[in-house]
């Protein structure tokens, strides 16, 4: 693509207009457009309650406050699906540390691995929670907070597949009766109380959709266009920012962009930055070169006139297609988690980290 045609903003599109048949054709078209081009997009009046949206903001800086032995409860390390408590400095991207205090969380879900059964079963179970006395409603707040963003992620892939000209229902099939999605709440220092401004280094989300509430008004978060320039994407009120994973940009061929991303630290003096990512889970027991869509030639014809992305800072997910998708997020959770991996799938940490941990450092995010 020519560079003059590249894209230098990330588009705002108004969820609004879906709902008046007049005008959902012209959000199908932004959505192409935004698919296609730019792989990343502010949504405008989301079908989640805006109460909820200010509750769960409201509790993100609480959850990082709290004494550390409190937080130190919920360590990711002791929990074998990855959920909890990580401090700064235990996660990598692209073998570098990431300047960032974080909680991943997720949607209900009882682990069902058995023994026998391939270990990415492990990934999904339930999430860890601070006592209700000492963070009274955040729980029952949060977990309604991602039931609508579960809704509203599949509500989006029902549009994306009719933006791609295909069947409303056609990726319905990447997604079980019964699924867990996980969410995130992270807290970026200010540089000077950190090691480097590696808030979280250049990466690919590896599902399907994401999406992220900016819960402060910082900006940091950048996405990397066409031609490799990184483009600010500054918070807007009430909005979310929508963006595509690497499972979603294989199995649209290509034509769906998962698009480069990073964290840069507030500068000296700033308050904190914060945010909120919801992260669309797939079914884990499908191998994705194995499912072929279908799309229009016209369709095609808009992905040909992009042309292919180049080169980007982030790492690869090299592995899609040939595994199941589930030992790929596994993969990706165990480098850039390999505490976890160390204590909890000791024989995949040896094979991603033979020389250990500070020798190799991880190397993605993924997440
Ligand atoms: O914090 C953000 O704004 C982005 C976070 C992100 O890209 C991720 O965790 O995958
Ligand atoms: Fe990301």
């Amino acid at each position: 693509m020519p560079v003059d045609q590249d894209f230098s903003s990330v588009p705002v599109l108004d969820y609004a207009l879906t709902k008046d048949p007049a005008t959902r054709s012209e959000f199908l078209d932004q959505l192409r457009d935004a698919l296609i081009n730019v792989g990343f997009m502010y949504l405008s009046n989301p079908p989640v309650s805006q109460d909820d949206i200010r509750l769960v903001i409201e509790y993100a800086p609480k959850l990082f406050t709290l004494p550390q032995e409190k937080k130190d409860k919920l360590l990711m390390r002791n929990n074998l699906h990855f959920l909890g408590y990580t401090k700064i400095g235990a996660e990598y991207t692209k073998g570098k540390v990431d300047q960032r205090e974080q909680y991943d969380f997720a949607t209900s879900y009882e682990c069902r691995w058995t023994p026998g059964d391939p270990e990415y079963l492990k990934l999904w179970g339930p999430a860890q929670w601070h006592d209700e006395e000492d963070l009274p409603g955040f729980k029952e707040g949060f977990l309604r907070f991602l039931g609508q963003c579960e809704e509203l992620s599949y509500q989006f892939i029902d549009f994306v597949a009719e933006a791609l000209g295909l069947k409303k229902d056609a990726l319905r099939i990447f997604f079980d009766s019964v699924m867990q999605h996980r969410a995130k709440v992270v807290k970026y220092p200010p540089v000077s109380e950190v090691d480097s401004n590696q808030g979280v280094g250049p990466h690919f989300d590896s599902g399907f959709l994401t999406f992220l509430l900016q819960a402060s008004s910082n900006n940091g978060l950048q996405v990397q266009n066409l031609s490799g320039r990184w483009i600010d994407v500054s918070p807007i009120p009430g909005t979310f920012v929508v963006n595509i994973g690497k499972a979603l940009e294989m199995v649209t061929n290509g034509l769906t962009r998962a698009t480069s991303h990073r964290v840069l630290s507030p500068p000296t003096g700033s308050t904190p930055r914060y945010s909120i990512p919801f992260f669309q889970n797939i079914r884990q027991d499908l191998r994705l070169k194995e499912i072929l869509l279908k799309f229009p030639s016209e369709v095609l014809a808009l992905r040909d006139k992009r042309g292919s992305v180049g080169a980007r800072d982030s790492v690869n997910y090299t592995e899609y297609g040939d595994e199941d998708t589930g030992y790929v997020s596994l993969i990706g959770r165990i480098k850039s988690h390999p505490d976890v991996a160390e204590r909890h799938y000791p024989e995949l940490f040896r094979k991603f980290f033979p020389q250990g941990i500070k020798a190799n450092g991880g190397s993605n995010s993924g997440y």
